[in-house]
């Protein structure tokens, strides 16, 4: 495996946390081209991950999987301690989805929409968890409130796409599964969108795995960013330990010189002392911070290389 992982003690804090997501050495394909390769991932509950990898890396076939939609063709898979190929009706009440396209239901109105998707909840509420929402809050929560008795079909596509996310948080779900929720949405949709998500973990403790090619989404919301490139998961922890490099070039005594420091290191005390140092003629010292997108797109290129070798021997096989 290539790329970052999370440093041993935050992986064992995270492990020790129940998994409400375990996916171990997962793979598929398709005919006879691989997809998923040994997909490792966890989701610990009340934790948001955010799903990230480029084009066709093979996002939504993983949470396919995870909803039960698509069977594996090798590795285990829990979601909520059952594997969703064979889970009852129960384990799927606590499960929310927002699949990344719209299902066609254009002539009726959101109203009628959730109204009637609220039902199958009903038989499994409980004390514990009151299941459906009431239909109006989750209205009001994805911002629809003024379009509720609309037609579908006469909304626009982030409308449409509101409509989907309070599909999805209808039934308060234990767990919920959102493949690319804020696509097409404006900047206000989206941050109502995070809002939403932010106050269903806080209140209702869900875990949310969602898919995005938002960067800056996956750092607001996600308290673990995971890449999937090459069909495995190249780097796998809190956003913050996935940026945040730190790039000093300087001249001395003449010669060009630069040192990388990692997102832990104290890059103030490094120049201080840099400068400070008679014995060095230290001068033009230049700094540069890398976020999460620079670091993500450098790992994607980096796996895109030996990607190429392991399709070849794929397409043999
Ligand atoms: N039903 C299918 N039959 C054959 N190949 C498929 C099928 N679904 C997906 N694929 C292929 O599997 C690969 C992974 O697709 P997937 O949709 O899971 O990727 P993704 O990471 O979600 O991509 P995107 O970011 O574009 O949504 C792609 O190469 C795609 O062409």
């Amino acid at each position: 495996m290539t790329g970052r992982t999370l440093s041993s003690p935050a992986r064992t804090a995270e492990r020790s946390r129940e998994s409400v997501v375990e996916v171990r050495d997962l793979h598929l394909s398709y005919g006879s081209t691989p997809v998923l390769r040994g997909v490792d991932l966890t989701v610990a509950a009340g934790e948001v991950v955010a799903l990230l990898g480029p084009n066709g890396a093979g996002k939504t076939s993983t949470v396919e999987v995870l909803e039960g939609f698509r069977s594996p063709s090798g590795g285990q898979v829990r979601v909520l301690g059952q594997d969703p190929a064979t889970a009852d009706h129960h384990w799927r009440s606590r499960v929310g989805i927002v699949l990344q396209s719209w299902r066609d239901h254009g002539r009726w109105t959101a109203r009628e929409l959730l109204t009637h998707v609220a039902r199958h909840y009903r038989p499994y509420d409980s004390p514990e968890r009151r299941r459906p929402l009431p239909v109006q809050t989750v209205i009001d929560r994805v911002g629809l409130t003024d379009k509720a008795d609309c037609l579908l079909q006469t909304l626009s596509g982030g409308q449409r796409r509101r409509v989907d996310v309070a599909t999805g948080v209808l039934g308060d779900p234990d767990v919920l599964f959102l493949d690319e929720p804020t696509a097409g949405l404006d900047p206000e949709a989206r941050r109502d969108f995070h809002d939403l998500i932010r106050r269903q973990v806080a209140e209702s403790a869900t875990s949310v795995l969602l898919t995005t090619h938002d960067l800056h989404e996956a750092e607001a919301l996600a308290d673990r960013v995971v890449i999937l490139a090459g069909g495995r998961i190249i780097a796998d922890g809190p956003p913050g330990s996935l940026g945040g490099t730190t790039l000093v070039r300087w001249t001395e005594r003449g010669r060009r010189a630069q040192a990388e420091l990692s997102p832990g290191e104290d890059s103030t005390a490094f120049i201080r002392d840099l400068v400070a140092d008679p014995t060095r003629d230290v001068a033009d010292v230049h700094v540069t911070r890398s976020g999460l997108q620079e670091t993500y797109l450098a790992m994607i290129k980096r796996t895109a290389r030996p990607a190429t070798a392991d399709t070849e021997i794929g397409e043999n096989a």
